[in-house]
């Protein structure tokens, strides 16, 4: 760590793809919706819209593609497509075990996602215990304080805002795995762990992040000054 960067106190992760398998769904989902009038959904598009608000990245991809759908028509395909899958969404490896061992040591954990309140309770149905143990979750889709989506950094500021102990955002550490979430890490002047997936183009934020991960598990909380694993 140099010597001017403050101590990590807080952290906060974002939840698709970070935390739980659920971009495959969303990818799956939207290849059927788009595959309807015969267009095909691109991973380009894909990249663009995660993380970003529901309605913004329905308009984003309807845009994009010359969809035959309205916003709503298009989100509730979505939705209903997505109340069979999400539910059974898997942990990603590594999340998990961070999440017991910071909540283990007192370090005050949070969430920041640009779901809205109804795909939030569907994602983390099969995983309430392990939810419950972070402070409080802001999803920016529904919360009335967040202005913009990722790439903004309005709902990494607001979460920040809702600690306890209102850390200085230079103290707080973001981990993310959409392109739009590290840059709004970074945009609210956090350190960002970046996750991202393989087909990320990692030219123009690989720079600017702390670290590029291929996946949670290979994270060491001591680098950021944090309590290391047991046995590590
Ligand atoms: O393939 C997609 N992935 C992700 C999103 C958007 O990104 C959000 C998840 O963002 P985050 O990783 O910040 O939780 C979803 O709620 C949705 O709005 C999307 O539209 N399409
Ligand atoms: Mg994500």
């Amino acid at each position: 760590m140099a010597q001017s960067e403050l101590k990590i106190t807080h952290v906060v992760f974002d939840v698709d793809g970070l935390i739980l398998d659920t971009e495959r769904v969303y990818t799956e989902c939207l290849e059927e919706i788009c595959g309807e009038s015969g267009h095909q959904y691109t991973w380009e598009i894909k990249a663009r819209q995660m993380g970003m608000k529901e309605h913004e990245s329905a308009k984003l991809c309807i845009d994009e593609l010359n969809l035959p759908l309205t916003v709503e028509e298009y989100l509730n395909k979505l939705r209903t497509k997505l109340a069979q899958k999400l539910p059974s969404a898997q942990v990603l490896p590594g999340a998990e075990k961070l999440i017991r061992h910071l909540h283990s040591h007192n370090i005050p954990i949070a969430v920041a996602t640009g779901a809205d309140n109804w795909g939030f309770e569907k994602r983390v149905s099969g995983h309430k215990e392990l939810f419950s143990l972070f402070s409080h979750s802001v999803l920016s889709s529904s919360d009335p304080e967040v202005k913009y989506g990722k790439p903004a950094p309005d709902c990494f500021l607001v979460c920040a805002a809702r600690f306890k102990d209102t850390p200085d955002p230079q103290q707080v550490l973001v981990f993310e795995d959409a392109p739009n979430g590290a840059e709004a890490g970074l945009a609210a002047g956090m350190r960002v762990v970046w996750v991202p997936d393989p087909r990320a183009d990692r030219s123009k934020l690989g720079g600017k992040v702390d670290l590029v991960l291929e996946s949670l598990e290979l994270f060491k909380p001591e680098c950021f000054g944090l309590p290391p694993y047991p046995n590590s």
